[in-house]
């Protein structure tokens, strides 16, 4: 089988020749080739890079000019002249200087193709799942049972594949809606490997949404259509049955709140193995009561329900926290040297996608690979995606980028780690000769990892198997899920088992910031460590996107307030040795400091209606010049040339491209100046920042196939949210200054001003969410071309005005 980056087959260089076919060119001592690497060295890709430098150079000399203009216009003018053009030009400074550290990771994209078929069976390493739960109220049960079902389905040999549950809610509905999962996993995961069906999430190949690939007759390849037939209905009354079971657990756990074995943040550790690891021999099953098994291997995977233990006045660290829990309870028992996470939410889409990720880690060189990241794809997101909630432009060629440089960014879900990086050791890459830090006694750094016997134990014969494993030799630590290690891992989620020891910092996942996943793959890249993106065909995993705009926006200020915890920590990119690839420090850089871009949008937002409300008698200068409309006119088109060429090369749409942009700027004015008032306070005062959980509950209406609008409806409302008082704040005070000058008639004293206040506040209600939802209609009439321009020509005669005001 043959899995390729998506999209345009003319953005590859190497054409995947059959005759490359990696199966037959074998002899038994070749190594088989897993991944081709291939740069993008189209036409598109070198003249983007053009534009880009092309753009830089414009930059310089139109900030020699406009320095140069403002000294001379304000040798003898007043300081509140002074100050504004000062404010003016450091805010262009700083657009221009996030443009560069956007763009300048992004030149040199590669593209991987995996040849999943290749990897020997016999070698395929054990693979430990990690799956994170906190809420039953916000994570429905039935998301996580599906999302586990999903993982006990996929296409690796049950006997080297555990999936881990963790629980950081500690209700007892979660425990017990696992346990469903276990006991439905006998049929389902037989089911599967016995039609092959796809996708392996029974809501989602039941369901007669849009997007599910339900097979079809002609694409059927397994023996007989009529018994898939008879098959798929049975075990769709089954599961029909188990989403009952699972509800009505949930309702009950609705009406009777005591049933917890605590409170979210205070009760006891537990580790319980729900399904044990089976035996490595295939096990057919029996021609029995539902369907007929006995052609099929009927094995299931090992579950493991992990809850840690909490309790008040501890600092629990969140999802990383949870993360580090599961690393430990797992090196105990299955201690597997790969480990896949996923959120709850996010199921295996393609059943493909574990050997995948496993061909990026043993391919040659792959042994620098700290993790594999896959594109976060979603389900349920409106067909406008009004709050640009697919991400196309991060997933699809910021990552590609990066990818080309020293690997994309960790986004938290969808990335397969190797267990050895996680232990803070550098990657082969840079050992010095003989020596290494796999070789150092564990034993002796208690310090670091912490007092575990047994957990030592285990963190030596990983850095051990990694150290001898330069090669796919597909060896695995031995495993135990008896009695003593169940209880020895119930000892390691205990919460003081990290006091006094490296967890959080240089162990496992980093704590000190909501965007753990970030901060987590920072410090693997500043090690050395280089990374993957693996982008299949279909999707590899899909998610949910928040339900509606307040969702949205909270889970953007998150994101935002996390970065910038980052810049303020040990973490951050300026500090970063020698190891971390120059423009990959640039990215990073780039991904901590955004948001205190809201801080320069809002004043220049707001700067124009100053000599208005004021009442001051502004000099007004003469009609822009020529040499500025110049450089206007030029900055704007190579931002749209760039524009286009991104969206050429990466084969997103032009229309998916706008709604990032669109989004960026609700965000900018709103969630991003809040993360800055967030960080502020935690940097002044200490106030913590909390990691609020988004909602995992479908929009509502009748989850299948109504009307769009009906079955959006929940998204499409527009709630209030006090995020939204920076974008309030904007468009009343430049209304009100407008509205005075005009009243006042000192409309002729100041049109430039005016103007541009007239601009501010219809841009920013033209961007804002209260009119996305006209947008989301336009835009699928007007072409997203047409709406590019429109939208280029308003923000140029913004600049414009802005310029030309003092
Ligand atoms: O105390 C906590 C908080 C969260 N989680 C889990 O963390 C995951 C992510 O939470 P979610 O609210 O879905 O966050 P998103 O904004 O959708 O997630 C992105 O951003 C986060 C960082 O801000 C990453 O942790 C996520 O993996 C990434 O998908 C979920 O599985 C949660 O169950 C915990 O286990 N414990
Ligand atoms: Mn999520």
């Amino acid at each position: 089988m043959l899995m390729t980056y998506i999209t345009k087959k003319h953005d590859y260089v190497a054409t995947l020749d059959e005759k490359e076919s990696p199966a037959d060119e074998k002899s038994a001592n070749v190594e088989r080739l897993l991944v081709r690497t291939t740069k993008l060295t189209t036409v598109t890709i070198k003249l983007y890079r053009l534009m880009i430098v092309v753009r830089m150079a414009i930059f310089v000399l139109f900030f020699k000019w406009r320095i140069g203009t403002a000294l001379a216009m304000t040798s003898n003018g007043t300081s509140t002249a002074r100050a504004m053009w000062t404010v003016s030009i450091a805010g262009e400074l700083w657009f221009a200087l996030m443009w560069v550290l956007d763009q300048l990771p992004k030149m040199q994209p590669v593209r991987r193709t995996v040849f999943a078929t290749a990897l020997e069976e016999s070698l395929l390493p054990t693979m430990d799942v990690f799956v994170t739960t906190a809420d039953p109220d916000k994570e429905p049960p039935l998301v996580t049972v599906n999302t586990i079902l999903s993982i006990l389905a996929a296409d690796y040999p049950p006997d080297k594949l555990t999936c881990y549950v963790s629980d950081d809610g500690g209700a007892l509905l979660t425990p017990e809606a696992v346990v469903e999962a276990a006991r439905f996993a006998g049929l389902w995961v037989p089911f599967c490997r016995k039609h092959g069906v796809e996708p392996r999430n029974p809501e989602a190949y039941f369901s007669h949404g849009v997007k599910v690939r339900v097979v079809s007759r002609a694409d059927y390849k397994g023996r007989s259509w009529p018994e898939l037939a008879r098959d798929r209905r049975r075990v769709r009354r089954e599961y029909e049955e188990l989403r009952l079971r699972v509800d009505a657990l949930h309702a009950g756990d609705v009406q009777r709140p005591w049933r917890s074995r605590g409170t979210p943040e205070d009760h006891a550790g537990v580790v319980e193995v729900l399904v044990d690891p089976p035996s490595c021999t295939p096990e057919p099953g029996v021609s029995g009561n539902l369907l007929d098994l006995s052609s099929v291997d009927v094995r299931v995977p090992a579950l493991v329900y992990m809850c840690r233990e909490k309790r008040r006045g501890r600092a629990h660290h969140r999802k990383a926290g949870a993360m580090n829990a599961l690393l430990r309870t797992s090196a105990v028992l299955s201690n597997a040297p790969f480990i896949l996470n996923l959120d709850c939410d996010h199921y295996v889409n393609n059943s493909q996608a574990l050997r995948a990720g496993v061909c990026l880690m043993l391919d040659r060189g792959g042994s620098d690979v700290a993790f594999v990241q896959f594109p976060q794809r979603f389900d349920g997101v409106d067909p406008a995606d009004r709050y640009a909630n697919h991400n196309r432009v991060f997933f699809d060629c910021t990552e590609l980028g990066l990818d080309g440089l020293q690997g994309p960014i960790y986004v938290g879900t969808g990335c397969m780690f190797r267990r050895a990086a996680l232990y803070s050791v550098d990657p082969p890459l840079w050992w010095s000769h003989g020596d290494s830090d796999a070789g150092k006694d564990v034993a002796a750094e208690a310090d670091k990892f912490g007092v575990s016997t047994p957990f030592l134990g285990s963190v030596r014969a990983a850095l051990n198997l990694n150290r001898s494993e330069q090669r796919n030799t597909g060896t695995s630590p031995p495993c135990s899920f008896d009695a003593a290690a169940v209880g020895e891992a119930t000892a390691l989620v205990s919460c003081g088992y990290e006091d006094r020891t490296a967890w959080g910092r240089e162990i496992g996942w980093i704590y000190g910031t909501v965007t753990e996943d970030v901060a987590t793959g920072f410090c693997m890249h500043r090690r050395g460590w280089r990374s993957a993106y693996c982008a299949t065909a279909p999707d590899a995993f899909r998610g949910t996107a928040p339900i509606n705009l307040t969702d949205r926006l909270h889970q953007v200020l998150r994101w935002a307030a996390g970065s910038l915890e980052i810049f303020f920590s040990r973490n951050n990119a300026l500090f970063a040795g020698p190891r971390l690839h120059p423009l990959q420090r640039l990215a990073y850089l780039n991904t901590t400091v955004y948001p205190f871009t809201s801080i320069f949008l809002l004043v220049y937002c707001l700067l124009p209606a100053i000599p208005l409300v004021t009442r001051s008698a502004f000099p007004v200068s003469m009609p822009p010049s020529s040499t500025y409309m110049a450089f206007v006119a030029a900055l704007m088109l190579t931002l749209a040339m760039v524009a286009v060429l991104e969206v050429r090369w990466s084969g997103i749409t032009l229309g998916e491209w706008w709604r990032n942009e669109q989004f960026w700027m609700v965000s900018a004015t709103s969630a991003y100046a809040a993360a800055v008032v967030q960080v502020a306070l935690k940097v002044l005062a200490g106030k913590e920042i909390a990691f609020k959980l988004t909602s995992k509950r479908r929009a509502s209406g009748s989850g299948g196939g109504g009307v769009v609008k009906g079955r959006f409806a929940e998204l499409y409302a527009v709630r209030w949210t006090v995020l939204m008082v920076p974008t309030a704040v904007v468009l009343a005070v430049n209304v009100a200054s407008m509205a005075a000058a005009v009243q006042e008639r000192r409309w002729r004293k100041g049109p430039a001003a005016v103007l541009a206040t007239a601009f501010n506040a219809w841009v920013v209600v033209h961007l804002h969410p209260f009119a996305l939802g006209l947008m989301g209609r336009w835009s699928k009439t007007l072409s997203p071309l047409l709406l590019l321009v429109v939208a280029f020509t308003i923000l140029s005669l913004c600049f414009l005005l802005h310029l030309h005001m003092f």
